[in-house]
């Protein structure tokens, strides 16, 4: 079966953000502990922890960190709240992709610093591109996907949807993005 085809042609892909400078600037989540969070990171992922704030009155506190300035680059908004510890993740949320040149080496650095692999190194079932998973301290995936080196190692967000038509018209229509990448593979099941 087919890994993926480009759903848009490459060149206008190339030539859409020097029109339109919209971008995704973060997605946010809950997490049961700040600075453990920020401590596996910037140590596993290699990521820098850029701002953080604290917002006594509303009894939470975020941190965002990514693998450059917020200016040019997708980053992660952590929320925590006071006194909660843990969260439901759900089965919606999928996982963020971090692109590296050596899944494998990656992998090894990980597990050296007590890190949890959840899926070794290796071809993606269906597909040739190597990945492998990596669970955060809160239950968080984070895929490791083997690509040439880039300028935004934080390349994805897999969430699960019930119908990808729905979503894809939704996302097109009204927040106007473009599909990037049509995964022959469908949606979970
Ligand atoms: C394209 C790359 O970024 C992927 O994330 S594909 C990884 C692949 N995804 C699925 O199988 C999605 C369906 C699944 N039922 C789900 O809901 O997660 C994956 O996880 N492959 C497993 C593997 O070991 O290769
Ligand atoms: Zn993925």
């Amino acid at each position: 079966m087919a890994e993926g085809s480009a759903a848009v042609p490459s060149t206008e892909l190339l030539e859409w953000p020097k029109k339109d400078k919209r971008r995704f600037l973060h997605a946010v989540y809950r997490v049961g502990d700040l600075d453990r969070t920020i401590k596996f990171y910037t140590e596993c992922f290699g990521m820098k922890l850029l701002r953080k704030r604290d917002i006594p009155e509303e009894k939470y506190s975020n941190a965002f960190l990514g693998f450059g300035p917020e200016e040019s680059h997708f980053v992660v908004e952590l929320t925590y709240n006071y006194g909660v510890t843990s969260y439901d993740i759900g089965t919606g949320f999928g996982h963020f992709a971090i692109a590296t040149p050596d899944v494998y080496k990656m992998v090894e650095d990980i597990r050296a610093k007590g890190g949890n692999i959840t899926r070794e190194p290796g071809p993606v079932k269906g597909g040739s591109s190597v990945i492998a998973f990596v669970k955060d301290p809160d239950g968080y995936i984070f895929e490791l996907i083997q690509r040439a080196s880039t300028p935004e190692p934080l390349c994805q967000v897999m969430l699960r949807v019930g119908d990808l038509d729905r979503s894809v018209k939704f996302y097109e229509k009204v927040v106007q993005s473009k599909i990037t990448f049509f995964l022959d593979f469908c949606f979970s099941n």
